[in-house]
């Protein structure tokens, strides 16, 4: 791979829906594009997960900015790069700022399978022709309102229900979920709000059949969750507290979650996400990848990651129609049945929008290699 430029751009993306959790509501999103180009004439897409806001993790667009122009493009360009597993090799010196890392490494990773003219999925070792899709309920003004979004969902196909809870949100309304869906595939993602003082309350959802607790615990945390596990039947999954393949090995060995949910930036990219997914296989510890209300191009990154055996557990990988009233990449990702069929074009498998990536660009820079 002949890297010759790397272009940055921001854009700006309005929600079609605000989207709570415990931690904000989000209603728009500026959105980190990075685009390597090579000699040979194509262009690598890598999206960053960051916000506005240091809420989720410590990452902002603004600290991503710094970190990719001065510190990530700079380790990049020191030598020419020949497969992608490099990047994180040469990023390893860098503290943190995983959302940054991964920006620039799945673009890096796209450019590669496009070059060898395979998909993303195949160059990742993944088999799977289609994935099944979850999707991911914010939380709602009311509980009337939360049942009639879960009867929608549920119209549309998706095969599994993850809704947000919080001290106050929790067991009333899994509860009356329960009454009125008794069979779904069902989960709740606490987004780091409760401690061991719940436990008590916690416990009280083991009766409502949830396939997962996801991350009810702090972020950094991974002790205290083995502790809450050992009190819990129902299996607790990991999101925030898991940035590395050794995060995950501990928390496996500590017996601290029996799921693990992958976000390709939450641990700096595709071949640390490859080396979480290898070892949650080898430990028989099922995954599925999370979502952080990407556009297209991190979308697309997702679904191609999912294409890998042990992804058993449906994602909240959900259409772009679901997101945005347009997309950033044509086709947009279409959901058939409850699945996303994996694209059959090199790389990421979708065209990025040029057109409409040019209309919603806050603004750009470039990199000559
Ligand atoms: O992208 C989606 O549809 C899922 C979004 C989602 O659930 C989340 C997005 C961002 C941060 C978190 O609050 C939450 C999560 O923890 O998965
Ligand atoms: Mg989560």
């Amino acid at each position: 791979m002949e890297i010759k430029s790397i272009i940055l751009r921001q854009i700006k993306m309005d929600l079609l829906h605000p989207f709570t959790t415990s931690v904000g509501t989000e209603e728009d999103k500026d959105i980190i594009l990075v685009e390597v180009k090579s000699k040979s004439g194509l262009s690598g897409w890598g999206e960053s997960v960051s916000i506005t806001q240091p809420i989720y993790n410590e990452e902002t667009v603004k600290t991503n900015w710094h970190m990719i122009s001065d510190h990530l493009i700079p380790l990049l360009y020191q030598e020419p790069v020949t497969h992608p597993d490099e990047v994180s090799e040469r990023f390893i010196k860098i503290r943190g700022n995983y959302n940054a890392k991964a920006a620039i490494e799945m673009a890096v990773w796209d450019l590669y399978a496009k070059e060898k003219n395979m998909t993303l999925a195949k160059a990742l070792g993944g088999a799977r022709d289609k994935i099944e899709v979850g999707v991911s309920v914010g939380i709602q003004q009311s509980q009337a309102k939360m049942l009639k979004q879960i009867d929608g969902y549920l119209k549309a196909g998706y095969k599994r229900i993850k809704v947000k809870i919080m001290p106050g949100w929790d067991v009333d309304i899994i509860r009356l979920i329960r009454q009125e869906f008794p069979h779904i595939q069902l989960m709740a993602d606490a987004n780091c709000a409760y401690t061991l003082n719940d436990i008590e309350h916690l416990k009280a959802l083991d009766e409502f059949g949830l396939t997962m607790i996801e991350q009810p615990l702090a972020h950094n945390d991974i002790v205290d969750h083995a502790r809450l596990q050992d009190q819990l039947k129902t299996p607790i999954c990991l999101d925030e507290s898991i940035h590395s393949a050794e995060d995950a090995r501990k928390a496996i060995e500590l017996g601290s979650c029996r799921i693990i949910n992958l976000k390709i930036g939450r641990v700096g990219g595709l071949t640390e996400s490859k080396k979480i997914h290898d070892l949650c296989e080898l430990h028989n510890v099922p995954m599925w990848c999370g979502g952080m209300l990407e556009a297209g191009i991190g979308r697309a990154h997702n679904i191609a990651i999912t294409s890998l055996n042990n992804f058993t557990l449906p994602g909240d990988t959900a259409p772009s129609s679901h997101y945005w009233k347009r997309d950033i990449i044509t086709p947009e990702v279409e959901m058939k049945d409850g699945y996303i069929y994996i694209p059959e074009s090199p790389g990421i498998g979708y065209e990025p929008d040029l057109e409409q990536i040019e209309n919603i660009t806050s603004y750009s820079r470039f990199y000559h290699y």
